[in-house]
């Protein structure tokens, strides 16, 4: 191997040299040392596409070194087999993983595609699946959790026999008056973690407590119409042995439509958007003083600047108790549940002003901000024009695997109205049946479609993020992005629709990738994956609750 000494004797007395170096093993490259006198140390030039050379050669090399993939089960799943990855493959901390969709803002990447493999067959917040087993070996059932036998055995006959994790952790400190915040994944059971210890206390405290029985205990607030029915649902089934009465009011249907349901009498259980929930306060049509529990449901939209006035205004008109004390006896303040998969920032800001953060008691799953590992998912760089046609080979696969057995539905999610309509008249001409859900709809005509597409009059939903959100679609076995979610949160609810708790299993999900900035989601997406860390940018966004500093403390 050559060896070259900078300003040594042997370069002194030359003006210019070529040399040969072999600076790796194989690689021969010439450059030039030029010195202007005996004296001067001699100035090395390496052209620049001759540095940038080594530099290729370099990373590929520490690439090829890297051999991620071993025997056993995929994670990462490429068209280009050098770079999948194994289960059992942990990168060390500065190592730093070549990503399948490195190169997917050239345009000769049209066509690529990867998968994160499903690594699990069950939820992890299944109880006794992973994380859970622990609290599995203790506490195993509803009756457990000191929940009345008449709500036990109305989940029985809902087949839910087991509390998921997020249950097991909320019911307790819902039940002994803890103000809540609790964060756990999407479809986790989030809804009867907070409805279950609601309708055990209204139907214990029943009896002891008589005074304002005309006056509403129970407010649920959701961001939107379907949401707010799914929710009214599941506490119909819960209240209706106990006798208890459960209504809901929507946005978009007039104050007389609102004034009509409070004129039927005041229900035990509330469930509302907020924007009507503001107009029947502002109306006078309802009076929150004997409020016992304010549960604000999807965190994320609830506390989102479109909906941040209104709720603040809820707030105002609620007396939210600033510990566990402050919930029991007669002059007893409402207990306040703040729910959700994703949790923006600022919230702590909002609550800070209505209660004691300090004695807010955080729930967080362990797997919040993960990718499902029970979900296997896909992504596909396509060309734009070409979207339709891959959707309709999709759903044409899967309806030859699965057949008319039924169980095929899809939700296919874009990210505008208009997508919503046009894709729906191309999937008309190709003979796909299916139904469409999008915000600009009136009320009238979104009225029903979901419920509809859930009880499987249809097998193919269009819609936009107005069904991301908390609505359950248990019998959704495939989700496509057929527009890529703006953000890392819309991923996570969008994808959430599938691997649900008690849902079908083998729920997949697959997004069209087209435009540049798509990639750069992408690309953190599967490094994440890859290093089996959460989504970036979504770690902070639960911060615990800071105490309040009151006056005197803040004059010390
Ligand atoms: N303990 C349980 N065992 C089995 N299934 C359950 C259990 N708890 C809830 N489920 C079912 O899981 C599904 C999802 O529940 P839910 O809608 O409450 O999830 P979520 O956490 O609120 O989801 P999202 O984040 O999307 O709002 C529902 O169909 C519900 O009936």
């Amino acid at each position: 191997m050559w060896s070259l000494k900078v300003g040594s004797s042997a370069l002194a007395s030359s003006r210019i040299y070529r040399t040969k170096i072999n600076r790796f093993s194989t690689d021969l490259v010439y450059f030039s040392v030029c010195t202007a006198s005996p004296e001067e140390i001699p100035v090395i030039r390496v052209p620049c596409s001759i540095q940038n050379r080594f530099e290729n050669v370099k990373q590929t090399r520490g690439r090829n070194n890297i051999n991620t993939s071993k025997a056993g089960k995929l994670l990462i799943q490429s068209r280009n087999a050098s770079l999948n990855q194994s289960v059992g493959y942990t990168h060390a901390k500065f190592d730093e993983p070549t990503l399948c969709s490195k190169g997917w803002k050239h345009k000769k990447s049209f066509g690529d595609y990867f998968t994160v493999n499903n690594i699990k067959s069950v939820a992890p917040f299944v109880s006794g699946s992973g994380q859970g087993e622990d609290i599995k070996k203790t506490v195993k059932t509803f009756h457990k959790l000191h929940i009345s036998s008449e709500l036990v055995e109305t989940l029985e006959r809902l087949n839910i026999t087991h509390p998921t994790t997020v249950q097991l952790q909320t019911i307790p400190k819902v039940m002994r008056g803890h103000n809540i915040l609790c964060a756990g994944e999407t479809g986790s059971g989030k809804t009867l973690s907070y409805l279950l210890p609601i309708v055990h206390k209204l139907h214990l405290d029943e009896e002891i407590y008589e005074e304002g029985s005309h006056k509403i205990h129970t407010v649920v607030v959701v961001p939107s119409r379907e949401l707010a029915e799914q929710v009214a649902s599941v506490s119909r089934s819960l209240c209706a042995p106990l006798g208890k009465v459960t209504r809901t009011v929507g946005g978009g249907q007039g104050v007389g439509h609102i004034k009509g349901v409070f004129k039927q009498g005041i229900p035990d259980i509330l469930v509302a958007t907020p924007g009507a929930l503001v107009k029947a306060l502002r109306r006078r049509c309802l009076d929150l003083s004997h409020l016992r529990f304010l549960v604000v449901d999807e965190a994320d939209t609830m506390f989102d600047p479109s909906f941040a006035d209104m709720l603040e205004d809820i707030l105002r008109h609620t007396e939210i108790a600033r510990n566990p004390g402050e919930t029991q006896g007669p002059a007893r303040k409402a207990q306040l549940l703040v729910v959700g998969a994703t949790f923006p920032g600022g919230v702590g800001d909002v609550l800070s002003r209505v209660t004691d953060l300090g004695n807010m008691v955080v729930i967080k799953s362990k797997m919040l901000h993960f990718l499902m590992p029970h979900v296997k998912q896909t992504f596909l760089k396509v060309r734009g024009q070409d979207k339709v046609l891959e959707l309709n080979h999709y759903l044409k696969r899967l309806q030859q695997e699965h057949g008319a057995s039924g169980g095929n539905a899809v939700l296919v999610f874009c990210n505008k109205a208009s997508t919503v309509n046009w894709l729906g008249y191309s999937l008309e001409e190709m003979g796909v049946p299916h139904a469409r859900l999008q915000g600009e709809m009136p009320a009238v005509v979104r009225a029903g479609i979901f419920h509809r597409f859930q009880k499987g009059t249809t097998e193919v939903l269009l819609c936009t993020d107005v069904a991301s959100r908390g609505l359950d679609t248990s019998r959704v076995r495939l989700v496509v992005n057929y527009d890529f979610p703006e953000s890392h949160t819309d991923y996570i609810h969008r994808a959430g629709r599938v691997g649900r708790a008690g849902g079908c299993e083998g729920g997949q999900v697959l997004s069209f990738v087209t435009h540049p900035w798509e990639v750069d989601l992408v690309q953190k997406i599967e490094m994440a994956a890859r290093r089996r860390t959460s989504l970036p940018g979504m770690e902070s966004e639960i911060r615990e609750p800071k105490p309040v500093i009151n006056e005197t403390q803040e004059l010390r």
